[in-house]
């Protein structure tokens, strides 16, 4: 009877994660190794490993049986491994340029050894030094219109696609979606930090019992409209930007939801741009990304649409329907996301990073308000640029 060894989990070291690259035959065994511990994120642990013989180099990243931002008082399932990796493969197959190559995964280990893009920089850090991207909003718009249309009803056979919404089922990570993004900023929650000087303003949004229930509504739609694959947390922060080259990584956090989703994650943190920029000129680069981001969205989109085989999508303005609909769900997802990065959990080094606290404040005000406009108006915002208007 043949023995099969099973692989127990254990978190990686340094040393083990260079046995590990050398066991897998991703480098040759003469090579001299070097590996570093890079994670910045909030979840998971990321190696670096690199030959000085060969110039080459990949990336191990490891999820730990909890968050790594609180610790193993927080639990977390090692699972998000296996749907990041299948994430990533399937979004490389719908938009192969702008998706890092996945070179093994391993489901009991929970990793995934991939590209190393260090060569790129994390958008929301060069945004921050006010690097310059010509293709950032293009390449997004073009990576959401490919991996939202392509995961959808819209191209799929009904049961391929029930068969990815059973594969992404992602119960803990959505959770930590619904509390953090949904629920927790709203209400007077342990988890939110804000600063003493945004009291009035956060104490006014947990009375705002209209504000409440269009959140209401929007976490409903989060929760049970299974539209497409999503990254699940497209923020600045999980995409590698160059002058010419875009990849998007970390979709831990994909499941099966609402198409406006990701567009509403990514152009927020867009905005906490807009925000913070005073110089005209500055500004105007990031009110483009937002403009163009939604314009490629749509386009790429709508030119997918033609090529669908479900009847329904000849119908005069079924597209125009699912548009206007994704457009007014983006807003509004926007509108939360700028609210909890604001004073939630989680916040961005955007807005936190700005050292005058008198401006720092008043920048986090501008979110806030904005972000209470954008979910109440959200039906009366009807193009992006009544949304351009309002950050002018
Ligand atoms: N493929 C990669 N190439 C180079 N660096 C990477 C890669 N993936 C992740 N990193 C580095 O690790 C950090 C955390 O990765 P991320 O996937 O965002 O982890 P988390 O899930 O913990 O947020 C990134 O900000 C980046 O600096
Ligand atoms: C405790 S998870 C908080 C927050 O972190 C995730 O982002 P990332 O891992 O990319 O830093 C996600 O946005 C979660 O809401």
């Amino acid at each position: 009877m043949a023995i099969t060894q099973l692989k127990h989990y254990h978190s990686l070291t340094i040393e083990s994660a260079i046995s590990l690259a050398k066991d897998l035959s991703l480098f040759d065994p003469s090579e001299n190794l070097t590996c570093e511990e890079i994670g910045d994120g909030n979840l998971n642990y990321v190696f670096r490993i690199a030959s000085s013989e060969s110039g080459k180099s990949i990336i191990i990243k490891q999820a730990l049986p909890y968050a790594k931002v609180v610790g193993e008082s927080w639990p977390l399932t090692l699972d998000r491994a296996r749907i990041e990796a299948r994430a990533l493969t399937l979004q490389r197959s719908l938009a192969e340029r702008l998706v890092p190559e996945v070179y093994h995964s391993d489901e009991q280990l929970a990793i995934t050894i991939m590209e190393d893009l260090s060569h790129l920089e994390i958008a929301r850090k060069g945004l921050n030094k006010g690097e310059i991207y010509p293709s950032l909003s293009k390449d997004i718009g073009e990576f959401l219109g490919a991996t939202l249309f392509f995961t959808s009803d819209y191209a799929l056979h009904p049961f391929k696609k029930k068969g990815y919404v059973k594969e992404f089922s992602n119960p803990e990570l959505c959770k930590i979606t619904e509390d953090l993004v949904f629920t927790d900023p709203f209400f007077n929650s342990e988890t939110n930090e804000f600063e003493q000087a945004l009291e009035e303003e956060v104490r006014n949004l947990w009375d705002d019992l209209p504000l409440k229930l269009e959140v209401a509504k929007l976490k409903r739609s989060f929760l049970t409209e299974g539209e497409a694959l999503l990254h699940g947390d497209l923020h600045t922060g999980s995409i590698f930007a160059g002058k010419e080259e875009t990849k998007v990584i970390d979709p831990e956090f994909a499941f099966y939801g609402p198409i406006g989703f990701d567009l509403g994650q990514f152009l927020a943190n867009l905005i906490f741009q807009a925000v913070v920029r005073e110089e005209k000129p500055k500004k105007e680069e990031i009110l483009r990304h937002i403009e163009t981001t939604w314009d490629v969205f749509e386009s790429t989109f709508s030119q997918f649409w033609d090529q669908s085989e479900d009847a329904y999508t000849k119908i005069d303005g079924y597209l125009e329907y699912v548009l206007e609909k994704s457009f007014a769900d983006t807003i509004g997802f926007l509108g939360c996301e700028l609210i909890r990065r604001t004073i939630g959990l989680a916040h961005v080094e955007d807005l936190d990073s700005v050292q005058d606290e008198e401006k720092r404040v008043l920048y986090k005000k501008t979110c806030l308000a904005l972000g209470r406009e954008c979910i109440l108006e959200r039906h009366r915002i009807r193009s992006i640029q009544d949304l351009l208007d309002k950050l002018i």
